[in-house]
Protein backbone atom coordinates (compact mmCIF):
# COMPACT_ATOMS: atom_id res chain seq x y z
CA UNK A 1 0.00 0.00 0.00
CA UNK A 2 1.66 3.19 -1.16
CA UNK A 3 1.97 5.80 2.14
CA UNK A 4 0.50 8.93 1.56
CA UNK A 5 2.92 11.93 0.99
CA UNK A 6 2.80 15.68 2.03
CA UNK A 7 1.79 16.70 -1.48
CA UNK A 8 -1.29 15.09 -2.01
CA UNK A 9 -4.08 17.74 -2.71
CA UNK A 10 -7.58 17.72 -1.61
CA UNK A 11 -10.13 18.58 -4.64
CA UNK A 12 -13.52 18.27 -3.17
CA UNK A 13 -13.46 15.05 -1.35
CA UNK A 14 -10.82 13.15 -3.52
CA UNK A 15 -7.29 12.88 -2.86
CA UNK A 16 -5.35 14.50 -6.10
CA UNK A 17 -1.76 12.79 -6.50
CA UNK A 18 1.08 15.71 -8.21
CA UNK A 19 3.33 13.55 -10.29
CA UNK A 20 6.47 15.29 -12.43
CA UNK A 21 7.53 13.73 -15.75
CA UNK A 22 11.10 13.93 -16.82
CA UNK A 23 11.35 13.15 -20.51
CA UNK A 24 14.52 12.22 -22.03
CA UNK A 25 16.91 10.45 -23.75
CA UNK A 26 19.46 10.03 -20.34
CA UNK A 27 22.18 9.24 -22.85
CA UNK A 28 23.83 9.34 -20.60
CA UNK A 29 21.31 10.93 -17.34
CA UNK A 30 23.57 13.67 -15.71
CA UNK A 31 23.42 15.76 -12.96
CA UNK A 32 21.56 18.70 -14.92
CA UNK A 33 18.56 16.14 -15.25
CA UNK A 34 18.74 15.27 -11.58
CA UNK A 35 18.53 18.53 -10.14
CA UNK A 36 16.35 20.03 -12.27
CA UNK A 37 14.25 17.29 -10.92
CA UNK A 38 14.28 17.23 -7.62
CA UNK A 39 14.20 21.24 -7.47
CA UNK A 40 10.52 21.27 -9.51
CA UNK A 41 9.63 18.39 -6.72
CA UNK A 42 10.49 20.72 -4.06
CA UNK A 43 9.00 23.99 -5.66
CA UNK A 44 5.35 21.64 -6.39
CA UNK A 45 5.56 19.90 -3.31
CA UNK A 46 5.17 16.76 -6.01
CA UNK A 47 4.69 13.12 -4.66
CA UNK A 48 7.03 11.61 -7.22
CA UNK A 49 8.86 12.09 -10.12
CA UNK A 50 9.03 10.08 -12.53
CA UNK A 51 11.58 9.51 -14.92
CA UNK A 52 10.55 8.52 -18.89
CA UNK A 53 14.01 7.19 -21.14
CA UNK A 54 12.74 7.79 -24.73
CA UNK A 55 12.36 4.89 -27.19
CA UNK A 56 13.35 6.34 -30.14
CA UNK A 57 13.79 9.96 -30.34
CA UNK A 58 12.87 11.09 -33.81
CA UNK A 59 14.15 14.79 -33.48
CA UNK A 60 17.76 13.76 -31.98
CA UNK A 61 20.10 14.15 -35.17
CA UNK A 62 23.13 11.57 -34.09
CA UNK A 63 22.58 7.72 -32.94
CA UNK A 64 21.95 6.92 -29.66
CA UNK A 65 22.64 4.16 -27.21
CA UNK A 66 20.67 0.71 -26.80
CA UNK A 67 17.07 1.63 -24.88
CA UNK A 68 18.09 -0.84 -22.26
CA UNK A 69 21.27 1.03 -21.54
CA UNK A 70 19.78 4.08 -21.19
CA UNK A 71 17.07 2.62 -18.90
CA UNK A 72 19.69 0.93 -16.16
CA UNK A 73 21.77 4.17 -16.00
CA UNK A 74 18.80 5.77 -15.03
CA UNK A 75 17.58 3.32 -12.13
CA UNK A 76 20.69 3.79 -11.24
CA UNK A 77 20.97 7.35 -11.23
CA UNK A 78 17.41 7.32 -9.45
CA UNK A 79 17.93 4.25 -6.75
CA UNK A 80 18.94 5.88 -4.00
CA UNK A 81 16.00 8.82 -4.17
CA UNK A 82 12.89 7.30 -2.90
CA UNK A 83 11.06 10.10 -4.58
CA UNK A 84 12.13 9.51 -8.23
CA UNK A 85 10.59 6.62 -10.18
CA UNK A 86 11.56 5.64 -13.73
CA UNK A 87 8.86 4.43 -15.99
CA UNK A 88 9.47 1.77 -19.76
CA UNK A 89 5.88 3.28 -21.23
CA UNK A 90 8.83 4.90 -24.09
CA UNK A 91 10.69 2.33 -24.55
CA UNK A 92 8.13 -0.73 -24.66
CA UNK A 93 6.45 1.16 -27.37
CA UNK A 94 7.27 0.56 -30.73
CA UNK A 95 7.70 3.23 -33.76
CA UNK A 96 9.18 7.01 -32.63
CA UNK A 97 8.61 8.47 -29.09
CA UNK A 98 6.05 11.28 -28.93
CA UNK A 99 5.28 12.80 -25.60
CA UNK A 100 1.62 12.67 -26.36
CA UNK A 101 1.55 9.01 -26.11
CA UNK A 102 4.05 9.03 -22.97
CA UNK A 103 1.37 11.58 -21.30
CA UNK A 104 -1.79 9.53 -22.62
CA UNK A 105 0.28 6.14 -21.26
CA UNK A 106 0.97 7.69 -17.94
CA UNK A 107 -2.69 8.98 -17.04
CA UNK A 108 -3.90 5.78 -17.70
CA UNK A 109 -1.42 4.14 -14.99
CA UNK A 110 -1.43 6.69 -12.57
CA UNK A 111 -5.64 7.10 -12.70
CA UNK A 112 -7.82 9.96 -12.85
CA UNK A 113 -7.09 11.66 -9.91
CA UNK A 114 -4.07 12.91 -10.83
CA UNK A 115 -2.04 16.11 -11.84
CA UNK A 116 0.84 15.62 -14.29
CA UNK A 117 3.87 18.20 -14.77
CA UNK A 118 6.09 18.12 -17.31
CA UNK A 119 9.50 18.92 -16.71
CA UNK A 120 11.75 20.23 -20.16
CA UNK A 121 14.79 21.92 -19.96
CA UNK A 122 14.96 25.53 -22.08
CA UNK A 123 16.02 24.20 -25.55
CA UNK A 124 13.28 21.34 -25.16
CA UNK A 125 10.72 24.12 -24.38
CA UNK A 126 11.55 26.48 -27.13
CA UNK A 127 10.79 22.99 -29.50
CA UNK A 128 7.56 21.86 -28.15
CA UNK A 129 5.59 23.26 -30.88
CA UNK A 130 7.27 21.35 -33.21
CA UNK A 131 6.03 18.18 -31.42
CA UNK A 132 3.64 15.74 -32.25
CA UNK A 133 0.08 17.08 -31.45
CA UNK A 134 1.56 19.66 -29.28
CA UNK A 135 -1.77 21.24 -28.70
CA UNK A 136 -3.43 18.05 -26.95
CA UNK A 137 -0.08 17.67 -24.93
CA UNK A 138 -0.58 21.31 -23.07
CA UNK A 139 -3.57 19.41 -22.76
CA UNK A 140 -2.59 16.78 -20.72
CA UNK A 141 -0.35 18.24 -18.02
CA UNK A 142 1.11 21.09 -16.96
CA UNK A 143 4.35 22.12 -18.48
CA UNK A 144 7.58 23.34 -16.67
CA UNK A 145 10.16 24.82 -18.08
CA UNK A 146 13.67 25.10 -16.15
CA UNK A 147 16.38 27.02 -17.20
CA UNK A 148 19.46 25.67 -18.67
CA UNK A 149 23.44 27.15 -19.22
CA UNK A 150 23.14 28.52 -22.82
CA UNK A 151 19.52 28.68 -23.65
CA UNK A 152 17.04 31.78 -22.81
CA UNK A 153 13.96 30.42 -21.22
CA UNK A 154 10.24 31.73 -22.66
CA UNK A 155 7.14 30.48 -23.19
CA UNK A 156 5.89 33.36 -25.07
CA UNK A 157 5.59 31.02 -28.28
CA UNK A 158 3.55 29.19 -26.04
CA UNK A 159 -0.37 28.94 -24.46
CA UNK A 160 -1.40 31.00 -22.34
CA UNK A 161 -1.83 29.25 -18.45
CA UNK A 162 -0.01 25.89 -19.86
CA UNK A 163 3.53 26.60 -18.51
CA UNK A 164 5.56 27.78 -15.94
CA UNK A 165 8.96 28.73 -15.65
CA UNK A 166 11.21 28.14 -12.90
CA UNK A 167 15.26 28.65 -12.33
CA UNK A 168 17.20 25.70 -11.11
CA UNK A 169 20.58 26.21 -9.64
CA UNK A 170 23.19 26.18 -12.99
CA UNK A 171 24.63 22.69 -14.20
CA UNK A 172 26.57 23.21 -17.55
CA UNK A 173 26.25 19.73 -18.61
CA UNK A 174 24.73 18.04 -21.32
CA UNK A 175 25.65 14.36 -22.56
CA UNK A 176 26.85 15.34 -25.88
CA UNK A 177 29.10 16.62 -23.73
CA UNK A 178 29.51 13.22 -21.07
CA UNK A 179 29.64 11.13 -24.13
CA UNK A 180 33.04 13.19 -25.73
CA UNK A 181 34.98 13.26 -22.71
CA UNK A 182 34.28 9.44 -22.56
CA UNK A 183 35.22 9.43 -26.04
CA UNK A 184 38.30 11.10 -25.69
CA UNK A 185 40.00 9.39 -22.73
CA UNK A 186 38.79 12.10 -20.31
CA UNK A 187 36.64 11.70 -16.43
CA UNK A 188 33.28 11.84 -16.21
CA UNK A 189 33.36 11.50 -12.42
CA UNK A 190 30.47 14.45 -10.97
CA UNK A 191 29.04 14.97 -13.91
CA UNK A 192 26.67 12.10 -13.92
CA UNK A 193 26.32 9.77 -10.50
CA UNK A 194 29.14 7.32 -9.28
CA UNK A 195 26.76 4.01 -10.85
CA UNK A 196 26.47 5.55 -14.05
CA UNK A 197 30.27 6.39 -14.55
CA UNK A 198 30.60 2.87 -13.13
CA UNK A 199 28.07 1.22 -16.00
CA UNK A 200 29.76 3.54 -18.78
CA UNK A 201 33.23 1.74 -17.87
CA UNK A 202 31.91 -1.89 -17.60
CA UNK A 203 29.81 -1.74 -20.95
CA UNK A 204 32.16 -0.02 -22.91
CA UNK A 205 29.57 3.00 -23.41
CA UNK A 206 30.67 5.72 -25.55
CA UNK A 207 34.24 5.03 -25.92
CA UNK A 208 34.74 5.00 -29.89
CA UNK A 209 31.90 7.98 -30.56
CA UNK A 210 31.89 10.13 -33.06
CA UNK A 211 29.95 12.54 -32.37
N1 LIG B 1 22.01 20.80 -17.67
C1 LIG B 1 20.68 20.82 -17.77
N2 LIG B 1 19.93 21.72 -17.07
C2 LIG B 1 18.58 21.76 -17.20
N3 LIG B 1 17.86 20.92 -18.01
C3 LIG B 1 18.54 20.02 -18.72
C4 LIG B 1 19.97 19.91 -18.65
N4 LIG B 1 20.37 18.92 -19.46
C5 LIG B 1 19.25 18.43 -20.04
N5 LIG B 1 18.15 19.08 -19.61
C6 LIG B 1 16.75 18.82 -20.01
O1 LIG B 1 16.48 17.45 -19.75
C7 LIG B 1 15.64 16.89 -20.77
C8 LIG B 1 16.29 15.67 -21.40
O2 LIG B 1 17.51 16.05 -21.97
P1 LIG B 1 18.46 15.04 -22.78
O3 LIG B 1 18.32 13.68 -22.21
O4 LIG B 1 18.26 15.22 -24.23
O5 LIG B 1 19.89 15.58 -22.31
P2 LIG B 1 20.93 16.50 -23.09
O6 LIG B 1 22.05 16.77 -22.15
O7 LIG B 1 20.24 17.69 -23.67
O8 LIG B 1 21.40 15.50 -24.24
P3 LIG B 1 22.25 15.72 -25.57
O9 LIG B 1 23.47 16.53 -25.22
O10 LIG B 1 22.54 14.33 -26.03
O11 LIG B 1 21.34 16.48 -26.54
C9 LIG B 1 15.39 18.03 -21.77
O12 LIG B 1 14.18 18.67 -21.40
C10 LIG B 1 16.56 18.97 -21.52
O13 LIG B 1 16.26 20.30 -21.86
O1 LIG C 1 6.35 14.51 -28.88
C1 LIG C 1 7.26 14.80 -29.68
O2 LIG C 1 7.07 14.90 -30.89
C2 LIG C 1 8.64 15.06 -29.08
C3 LIG C 1 9.70 15.51 -29.88
C4 LIG C 1 10.95 15.71 -29.30
C5 LIG C 1 11.14 15.47 -27.94
N1 LIG C 1 10.07 15.05 -27.20
C6 LIG C 1 10.26 14.73 -25.76
O3 LIG C 1 11.04 15.70 -25.11
C7 LIG C 1 11.77 15.09 -24.05
C8 LIG C 1 13.24 15.45 -24.20
O4 LIG C 1 13.69 14.89 -25.42
P1 LIG C 1 15.20 14.89 -25.88
O5 LIG C 1 15.14 14.41 -27.30
O6 LIG C 1 15.66 16.33 -25.75
O7 LIG C 1 15.95 13.97 -24.98
C9 LIG C 1 11.51 13.58 -24.17
O8 LIG C 1 10.50 13.21 -23.24
C10 LIG C 1 11.02 13.43 -25.59
O9 LIG C 1 10.15 12.32 -25.80
C11 LIG C 1 8.86 14.85 -27.73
Amino acid sequence: MRQKASGYRLRGSVTVQRIGVMGGTFDPIHHGHLVAANEVAERYGLDEVVFVPTGQPWQKDTAVSPAEDRYLMTVLATLSNPRFQVSRVDIDRSGPTYTVDTLRDLRRGYGPNTELFFITGADALDKILSWKDADEVFSLAHFVGVTRPGFALSDSHLPANSVSLVQVPAMAISSTDCRMRVATGKHIWYLVPDGVVQYIAKQGLYRHQVQ
